[in-house]
């Protein structure tokens, strides 16, 4: 009567946890007797594999992690109820240990014939493959019974390593504490192979960032671990059972996902990888793309620069055959009339500011009309083109020499005073006079001479020039006249 209360109690107490929590043992349908015990239970003890990642380890803090603590942190959830870790060094003395009943359950054991002896067996809750682990340096082993003959590593204790002693008994077993004693002996070639499951191997290459170390083949064996259970509480092997089967997919996948995804988080993350080489190539053919634009677009501006100088070239030539034209005598090549304009612009100019004083000497051939008559107009143009060429013979550099008009030139004389053009006009006349045109043959010129005055136009000094050549004419030619 007294138990049905307290069994009723229990019951309510579940369910007000049930609200809390997504699964407890109200949920599991347990039967009274089972509730009962876990009434009276508060607490159990468990022992583990100390060093077998990633199923389990006790860490460097004295906790338990790993697959099978997951899995036990929620059988505990579903039963409310608390599992005390009892550390040990090593899973022989983890089987020592239960044997002993120290602990009341072993998180993840093998159900063997020897075992049951001692303890009951849950379900099992994983399956793993067991393979053999070599120096890289060897060949893949397709067949255990290839190597039988050899030394071999494992856990003592281990299920797979009474399973070897039973299938291989000429194999020369050497029994290990754990994981690292057993690679080590195969690194320093004590013994040819280790053997263990293939993800607690795996889990240590990948740790230990082991390069000499590979898994060169397989078992035909697998194990699927369950959880023993100390065999005098039949109860209790129930009740984990009942909480070991209300553990989802999903759940299983999350903790496989959590402790296998650990090894490739802290080995090589081929997944980022990948991201970091897309986002790379990504960036690289977004350079090229761009680069391949900016190169079209150089060779473009190369071209349209190009394209400007040329026709910046051509427009200077332009200009300056325009200039050419517009200030250059075409027979004679001389300065022509504007050009001489502008000049005596500049020189009186220079005149009013300066000072300056310039000459300006009027000139033509006598009896020009006679070699027109006589010999033809084009022969006229071949002697004023030599005439020119006198003129510019016998000048200096900074002397300003033009055609004016017809046959009629002009030189303008800068820093020249009426004694100095005189003496110009003087000599040109000279020259001239001892020159023999191939054509034609000899010929004079008149000259007529003057020089800036105060308040002079450039009509005003013309106009004297031109008074003076006029007087040098009717005075008989071949004469330099001074106005
Ligand atoms: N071939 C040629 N003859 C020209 C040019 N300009 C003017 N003349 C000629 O020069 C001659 C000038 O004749 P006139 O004014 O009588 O002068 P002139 O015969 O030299 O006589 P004076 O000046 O008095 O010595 C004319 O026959 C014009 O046709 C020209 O560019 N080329």
């Amino acid at each position: 009567m007294c138990k049905a209360i307290t069994t009723t109690i229990y019951k309510f107490y579940l369910l007000l946890a049930a609200i809390a929590l997504p699964y407890n043992a109200f949920s599991l349908e347990l039967t009274n007797s089972e509730l009962t015990y876990l009434q009276k239970t508060s607490a159990i003890k468990m022992c583990v594999d100390p060093d077998w990642m990633p199923y389990e380890r006790i860490n460097q803090f004295g906790h338990h992690e790993g697959i099978a603590a997951d899995y036990l942190s929620l059988v505990a959830k579903r039963l409310n109820i608390q599992v005390k870790l009892v550390r040990t060094h090593s899973w022989a003395q983890t089987l020592e240990f239960a044997k002993q009943r120290r602990c009341d359950i072993i998180s993840m054991a093998r159900k063997t014939a020897d075992r049951q002896a001692y303890f009951n067996f849950t379900q099992p809750y994983i399956t793993y493959p067991f393979v053999v682990a070599t120096l890289v340096d060897q060949p893949f082993i397709e067949s255990f019974d290839l190597i039988a003959d050899k030394t071999i590593a494992a856990v003592k204790g281990y299920a797979v390593t009474e399973h070897l002693k039973l299938q291989y008994p000429t194999l020369n077993l050497i029994e290990v504490a754990n994981i690292d004693e057993g690679i080590q002996l195969v690194r320093e070639k004590k013994s040819f192979a280790y053997v263990d499951s293939a993800l607690a191997i795996g889990y240590k290459i990948q740790q230990s960032a082991t390069l000499d170390i590979k898994v060169s083949g397989q078992l035909h064996y697998s194990s699927s671990p369950s959880i023993a259970v100390r065999n005098d509480e039949p109860l209790l092997v129930n009740v984990i059972d009942k909480a070991l089967a209300s553990i989802t997919k999903e759940e299983r996948q999350a903790i496989y996902n959590t402790w296998v995804s650990i090894r490739f988080e802290k080995g090589f993350d081929y997944s980022l990888a990948l991201q970091v080489l897309l986002l790379v190539g990504s960036f690289l053919i977004l350079s090229l793309y761009w680069n391949r634009r900016l190169i079209k677009a150089n060779e473009k501006t190369r071209k349209a620069v190009n394209e400007l100088n040329a026709a910046k070239t051509l427009l200077e030539e332009k200009n300056a055959s325009l200039e050419q034209l517009a200030t250059v005598d075409m027979l004679t090549g001389l300065h022509n009339r504007l050009k001489i304009e502008e000049s005596f612009e500049v020189e009186l100019n220079r005149y009013d500011r300066f000072h300056s004083v310039f000459s300006v000497i009027l000139l033509d051939l006598d009896n020009f009309k006679q070699v027109n008559d006589e010999y033809g107009h084009l022969t006229g143009d071949l002697i004023l083109v030599e005439f020119a060429k006198l003129l510019k013979t016998h000048t200096r550099n900074m002397d300003f020499v033009g055609r004016w008009g017809g046959e009629e030139f002009i030189i303008l004389c800068p820093e020249t005073d009426l004694i100095g053009a005189e003496f110009l006009a003087d000599k040109i006349r000279f020259e001239v006079e001892q020159f023999s045109f191939p054509e034609v043959g000899h010929k004079t010129c008149s000259l007529g001479v003057t020089t800036i005055r105060e308040g002079d136009s450039q009509q005003d000094i013309v106009l004297r020039a031109d008074q003076a050549l006029y007087k040098a004419k009717g005075k008989g030619k071949n004469l330099v006249e001074l106005n």
